[in-house]
């Protein structure tokens, strides 16, 4: 069959190269594998199921993967022609989508975002956080928006949402305007016997894309062209689409994951699991989800506390379910969408306002301990990352720190290593008042209502956990260490991002590989959930509530707050994060933090508050990086370094021994010392380099001789000027 004539209406006749453009921006986004096969394979495990639940949710379709059972499956049959019509997309689109701010980085999405699927760092246990399926903008194929106006059952609404959004006016070939490549999420409700006079009824949870030519494709449900095709599309309880196996030759058959309604299943289970916990956790206590403890005074953060439980309660999905369950939910997501609808002009299902701007989703990348990050796209095709926090039930205090995180990011405007804050929006007005006056009047009670913090963020490709385990897995051996150069560059950038914090006083507190985020090039700092603001008077923090990642927490985290054995009370500072990164550096080193062995959470606190712990560093050809390590990972936490020495660390900035003239002299011993203590600080070793100079060659910087006592004098004068200036500028490093 040819596949252009599967084409279903070309949406711009008008472009000359079209085709071209489609069929190139195809072959770039296709699968490895995928090419010469009509047959479209799993592409995508979204979901491991570590053990058997009963609502795995599974999709019964021509799979050819052995772990079927496990998995969430995108698996897509698709009959002879239909890989034609897969090699319609466009490659203008792939200009489009580069323009837009896609690059070949998006291919790890397939592994991260999309379907991410997070490993405790030590365990290597998988931890899904997120399960929604999405990204349409692979462009795999689609179906033609054009189609869209002639299938009158497209609900007015949501074609009104799509122009509104984009602004655009639609027409017969682009019902949503500009060229830019955008998803929605909505439910396919049923839409039996697709073909090129199909009705598709679209409504909350089923994916629609709105491609870069303006045409609409319906994505996951078909990754495959579905023109011509008889595709039975039907939401099933549960969460599933069921594929029209009997569909005709020449029949495109399909399939689809609504993962999102899973995932809002188990939100609604994480709901109850919270107001049990409400009920039985009213004093402060601790949790551990695996790597993350949380303290919290009150209220159980429920989200921290089972973090995978939107998995393991996705339903278990068999495709043939019964008719009237299908009827049954298409009438409840029809009636809740279109009262929702009523309420507000846009479809809180596929939209996100902020602020009055409206940003449409195109997937979840992620959950964190107290949030949920979407990638979406904004009216003028910029892609984002919204971070959406849940404030309804939270204390007071818990919500008022979660709200500091946009002023951190505030105060972090315009600095390159940290990921940028475009917009946000507090929808508790008063609660955002507190934080910006800097006082919390409002200690008593939680919030009520339905609070949210929405933060639209620049968006980041991939974490360098991901980036991490990728090195890993490209290493050969299991001696192989990963090359001295690309640590040497990450661990570069990681410093200075931290030391950019640290300038402003501002202690991250949950410093770990997965919240470095890598955009276009650079790493950048994200999630200041928990970062603490250094007092004036201070250079370290007392923290209300101790939270952090077990295996990146230095000692004095997990006693925050305590006395020592001196009556002093442990506080963290900057020192705490600086442990951290030892941690990290020696993950990126070993491939394994540093208390991995450890496994449970009591072994983890004993050994790392343990002070006469050594910790095991295995012999490296560059004994430098052992040293870096030592030098963060110093128990003492008076003992480790500051940045600005790390950045001045033989391992990134070799050793330039001292003036052989000047060091061999011993008159200049003791100044000589001082310049050793301080190579990380320019000004001070500047300063100890002039009185060497003056020390050993006073006349080099005379042209007078040294006989008269005016010229003495001045001389001394000199030399006390200098030392007071570095006596002064010790003092200051040590303050820091
Ligand atoms: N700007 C962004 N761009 C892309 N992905 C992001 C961005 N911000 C966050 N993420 C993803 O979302 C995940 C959760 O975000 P974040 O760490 O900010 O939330 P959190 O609730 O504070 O999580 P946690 O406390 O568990 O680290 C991150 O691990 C990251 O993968």
């Amino acid at each position: 069959m040819d596949g252009k004539s599967n084409l279903p209406i070309k949406p711009d006749p008008s472009s000359p190269d079209f085709l071209r453009h489609v069929q190139a921006a195809l072959k770039r986004h296709r699968p490895l594998g995928s090419t010469q096969s009509n047959s479209f394979r799993p592409r995508r495990t979204l979901v491991h199921q570590p053990h058997d639940s009963p609502e795995t949710s599974t999709v019964d379709t021509p799979s050819q993967d052995p772990n079927a059972q496990n998995k969430v499956q995108f698996s897509n049959t698709v009959p002879q022609g239909a890989n034609d019509v897969k090699a319609i997309d466009l490659e203008s689109l792939s200009s489009h989508m580069s323009s837009l701010g896609f690059t070949e980085m998006e291919w790890v999405e397939g592994n991260q975002p999309e379907a991410l699927i997070g490993f405790n760092d030590d365990s290597k246990q998988p931890k899904v956080l997120q399960t929604e399926p999405d990204f349409s903008l692979r462009s795999d194929g689609g179906i033609s928006c054009s189609m869209l106006p002639r299938r009158n059952t497209v609900t007015r609404d949501n074609l009104q949402q799509f122009r509104n959004f984009l602004s655009q006016p639609a027409t017969q070939s682009s019902v949503v305007g500009p060229s830019c490549a955008t998803t929605t999420s909505v439910n396919s409700t049923s839409a039996p016997m697709m073909n090129s006079t199909t009705h598709l009824h679209i409504e909350s949870g089923t994916r629609v894309a709105a491609g870069p030519f303006g045409e609409i494709r319906v994505k996951p449900i078909t990754e495959s062209v579905m023109e011509s095709a008889n595709i039975d599309t039907s939401v099933k309880k549960g969460n599933i689409i069921s594929v029209d196996k009997d569909a005709a030759p020449g029949q495109a058959s399909d399939s689809c994951v609504d993962a999102e309604l899973a995932f809002k299943e188990s939100e609604q289970s994480k709901e109850q699991q919270a107001s049990m916990l409400k009920e039985t956790s009213n004093s402060k206590y601790v949790s551990w989800d695996g790597d993350k403890l949380t303290e919290r005074k009150e209220v159980a953060d429920v989200s921290n506390i089972q973090p995978q439980a939107s998995v393991s309660k996705a339903p278990s999905v068999n495709v043939k379910f019964e008719s009237s369950n299908i009827e049954k939910r298409e009438k409840a997501v029809s009636s809740r969408s279109s009262s929702v609808n009523k309420k507000r002009s846009y479809d809180p299902d596929l939209f996100f306002k902020v602020n009055g701007k409206l940003y449409q989703r195109l997937g979840k990348i992620g959950s964190g301990g107290s949030s949920e990050v979407h990638k979406v796209i904004s009216s003028d095709c910029k892609i984002y990352a919204l971070k959406k926090i849940k404030l309804k039930g939270r204390d007071y205090a818990t919500a008022y720190g979660f709200c500091q995180e946009i002023e951190y990011l505030n105060r972090l405007k315009g600095k390159d290593n940290i990921i940028q804050l475009i917009d946000y929006e507090v929808t508790d007005k008063a609660l955002l008042e507190e934080v910006m006056k800097g006082t919390l009047s409002i200690k008593d009670g939680r919030v009520k209502d339905d609070g949210y913090i929405f933060m639209v963020l620049e968006y980041g490709e991939i974490d360098l956990a991901h980036m991490l385990s990728q090195k890993w897995k490209e290493l050969d051996g299991p001696n192989q260490t990963i090359d001295e150069n690309w640590l040497r560059f990450y661990w570069q950038q990681i410093l200075q991002a931290v030391n950019t914090i640290h300038e402003e006083r501002i202690v991250h507190s949950d410093l770990k590989p997965a919240n470095f985020l890598l955009v276009k090039g650079s790493l950048k700092l994200i999630d200041f959930g928990i970062a603490k603001a250094i007092m004036s008077d201070t250079t370290n923090i007392q923290r209300d509530s101790q939270v952090g990642t077990l295996s990146y927490m230095s000692p004095e985290a997990f006693m925050c707050n305590e006395t020592d054995a001196n009556g002093n009370i442990i506080k963290c500072g900057r020192p705490s994060d600086i442990w951290s990164l030892g941690c990290i550096l020696y993950q990126m080193v070993y491939g394994r933090t540093p208390f991995s062995e450890y496994k449970t959470f009591w072994a983890k606190f004993k050994v790392i508050t343990d002070p006469s712990h050594e910790i095991t560093y295995e012999p490296l050809s560059n004994p430098w990086l052992v040293d870096l390590m030592k030098r963060c990972l110093a128990w003492d936490r008076n003992q480790r370094w500051r940045i600005p020495q790390l950045l001045q660390h033989p391992f990134l900035a070799p050793h330039v021994p001292p003036h052989p003239s000047l060091s061999q002299d011993h008159s200049c011993k003791f100044i000589q010392l001082i310049a050793e203590t301080c190579t990380y600080d320019s000004e001070a070793s500047q300063l100890c380099h002039q009185l060497q100079r003056l020390l050993v060659d006073p006349l080099e910087l005379t042209t007078h001789s040294l006989n008269s006592q005016d010229q003495q004098r001045s001389l001394l004068s000199q030399m006390s000027e200098l030392c007071i200036q570095l006596r002064e500028r010790l003092v200051d490093t040590d303050i820091k």
